[in-house]
């Protein structure tokens, strides 16, 4: 099976998550537009779905499935998305598309977490993807130093900016051996507006698209 093809396997097993008559949040990526696009035949039996991008936004109404803004939202049983990469404790790093701010945010508010990935992203230490952070950009050289302390090589993903207006330092080289202390050391750096590791809000399930198919993780 090509690697499409596990992102669509996945993507479609994720709609046995959905809660008919409910809201669902919806992550940014290839395997999350497979999401959308499986959502699309069942968008008659959920309420509509949260965002967690601009280009998610657009494909969710490109299909005719209605997006509530999140501050309407209390009640948020289930947020699908897939990784950059996933350990078996469910810590990842997201943030490849560049939307990991608003998704960590869409995340916080979900009950449930299922992440759907191919299994090239099941990883035994989180690191090898360079770990994105979102920077407000007049703080951009100071974080830059910052991370680097830490040990990791930034690179400024020039000419990219966020939904959020912001820039985004790739992060190149971290060992990241305990991904929720990471998370919460970096988060302290004054500029940062948020880092794309998902430590302290794992994922509660993780679909796993194999060539002999999908499997259904919880943290080990
Ligand atoms: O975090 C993300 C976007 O910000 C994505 O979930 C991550 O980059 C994986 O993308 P893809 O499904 O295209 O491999």
């Amino acid at each position: 099976m090509t690697q499409n093809e596990l992102k669509q396997a996945v993507a479609r097993a994720a709609l046995d998550y959905v809660v008919a008559d409910r809201l669902v949040g919806v992550g940014t990526g290839s395997t999350a537009n497979f999401f959308i696009d499986a959502l699309a035949g069942m968008k008659d039996r959920i309420r509509g779905a949260v965002a967690s991008s601009e280009a998610t936004r657009q494909r969710l109404e490109g299909h005719g499935i209605r997006v509530f803004d999140l501050n309407e939202v209390d009640d948020l049983p289930v947020y699908v998305d897939g990784a950059d990469e996933i350990n078996v404790e469910m810590h990842m790093t997201k943030g490849g598309g560049g939307a990991l701010t608003r998704e960590k945010i869409v995340a916080a508010v979900a009950q449930k977490f299922v992440c759907i990935v191919d299994e090239s992203k099941l990883v035994p230490v989180l690191g090898r993807f360079p770990l994105p952070v979102e920077v407000i950009p007049l703080a951009r050289a100071h974080v830059a130093r910052q991370l680097a302390q830490l040990g990791g090589t930034p690179q400024w993903r020039e000419g990219f900016v966020t939904d959020n207006g912001n820039l985004i330092l790739d992060v190149h080289g971290l060992s990241i051996v305990d991904p929720v202390a990471l998370e919460t050391q970096i988060n302290q750096i004054a500029g940062v507006v948020a880092n794309g590791l998902f430590a302290r809000r794992p994922a509660d399930v993780c679909l796993l698209g194999r060539s002999t198919g999908v499997s259904t993780l919880i943290a080990a």
